[in-house]
């Protein structure tokens, strides 16, 4: 007897770092979600805690029976151990192959969409020489999509930084117009087509401290963004000027968009991980599939001693579904 799920197919969860924070979390997480939510978990079950009951599937349709009494895993067999709170590098491949095989699942419709665990990124580079330095632009190669968009959502903000995982020194060569634009367009149409807003007002984060001061703190939004802004606009999109960066996240600022592109990771994570750190949710736009995550990492610190908290991957689940509850009507 199946549990009354209004998903037709389960949402396939990569198993992260099994040394962090994940495995504690998809058991908390499934004990708050199995009735409402078909999960399918893929890793080494090993690496799960000995209290989350777990079964294995060996078609992905099954979890719609198995998910309201144990955890159903596609499993795979990684070369490590799992001790919290320290990164096995044998372990590293077996990380990138969950990501690969839970991707693989939804792009042949087995599974309705992605939820990703957290990784930890460097002990990928040190242990399979990962190519990419996060899920984001992983999943992009997957798919074959040359530009996604990452944003963060929370009930009391979103933000999207135009450029994601590269070091300070690099953005201002990386921030083009093209690049503004193009995160512009794509963070749009996702908010039209899978938010339901219909005319998304987008805020853009200045690159300079008070947006350059008309020059005089940098020159990239006389040079290029406001003319950028003014094409987009012509274009039919709703987007500000660029703002001062310090004075947009307040409340009453807030109120006035729907989301903020920020120039750089930091200057759209900082605020969004201050506002509501439990409950942010990470959703890369522009994939050909749905992908979320908690806003947080591994928490090497916290793993295993039974305290670290399952807001975000529950609302990054919940997140999930309720995409694919829409593209599914
Ligand atoms: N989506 C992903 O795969 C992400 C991966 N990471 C990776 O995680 C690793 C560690 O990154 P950090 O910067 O240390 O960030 P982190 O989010 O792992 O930890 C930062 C602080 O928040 C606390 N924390 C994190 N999650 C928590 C939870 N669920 N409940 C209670 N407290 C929690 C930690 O104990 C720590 O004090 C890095 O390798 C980073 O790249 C970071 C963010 C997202
Ligand atoms: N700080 C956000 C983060 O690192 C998440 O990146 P990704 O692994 O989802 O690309």
């Amino acid at each position: 007897m199946s549990a009354p799920y209004d998903l037709a197919r389960p949402i396939a969860i990569s198993c992260g770092e099994p040394a962090g924070v994940g495995p504690e979390l998809m058991e908390a997480a499934w004990q708050a979600t199995r009735a409402q939510l078909p999960l399918l978990w893929v890793g080494d079950p090993r690496h799960l805690p000995a209290t989350l009951p777990h079964r294995i599937v060996a078609d992905p349709q099954e979890a719609l029976d198995i998910c309201p009494k144990a955890l159903p895993v596609l499993p795979l067999a990684f070369e490590g151990s799992a001790a919290r709170g320290v990164a096995d590098p044998a372990n590293a491949a077996g990380v990138i192959d969950a990501i690969a095989c839970a991707v693989d699942l939804v792009q042949r419709g087995a599974a309705s969409a992605l939820c990703t665990l957290p990784i930890h990124k460097k002990a990928l580079k040190d242990g399979a020489d990962f190519a990419y330095p996060g899920h984001t632009e992983y999943l992009a190669a997957l798919a074959g999509v040359s530009r996604v968009v990452m944003m963060l959502a929370c009930d009391a903000l979103r933000v999207v930084p135009a450029t994601i995982h590269i070091p300070l020194s690099a953005v201002p060569a990386a921030f083009t117009p093209a690049v503004l634009e193009e995160t512009v367009r794509i963070t749009q149409s996702a908010l039209r087509t899978q938010w339901g807003l219909a005319h998304p007002r987008i805020a853009i984060a200045g690159l300079n401290p008070h947006a350059g001061e008309g020059g005089a703190m940098g020159t990239q939004e006389q040079d290029w963004m406001f003319a950028s802004c003014a094409k987009l606009r012509a274009e039919g999109i709703e987007v500000t000027d660029p703002l001062p960066p310090d004075t947009m996240f307040h409340s009453r600022a807030r109120a006035a968009y729907d989301v903020a592109v920020c120039a750089y990771h930091d200057q759209a994570l900082i605020p969004i991980k201050t506002l509501d750190f439990d409950r942010g949710v990470n959703v890369t736009l522009g994939l050909p599939f749905i992908r979320t995550s908690p806003d947080h990492g591994t928490a090497f610190d916290i793993a295993g001693k039974g305290i670290a908290r399952p807001d975000s991957v529950i609302a990054a689940l919940n997140m999930a579904a309720r995409m694919a509850r829409a593209a599914q009507s």
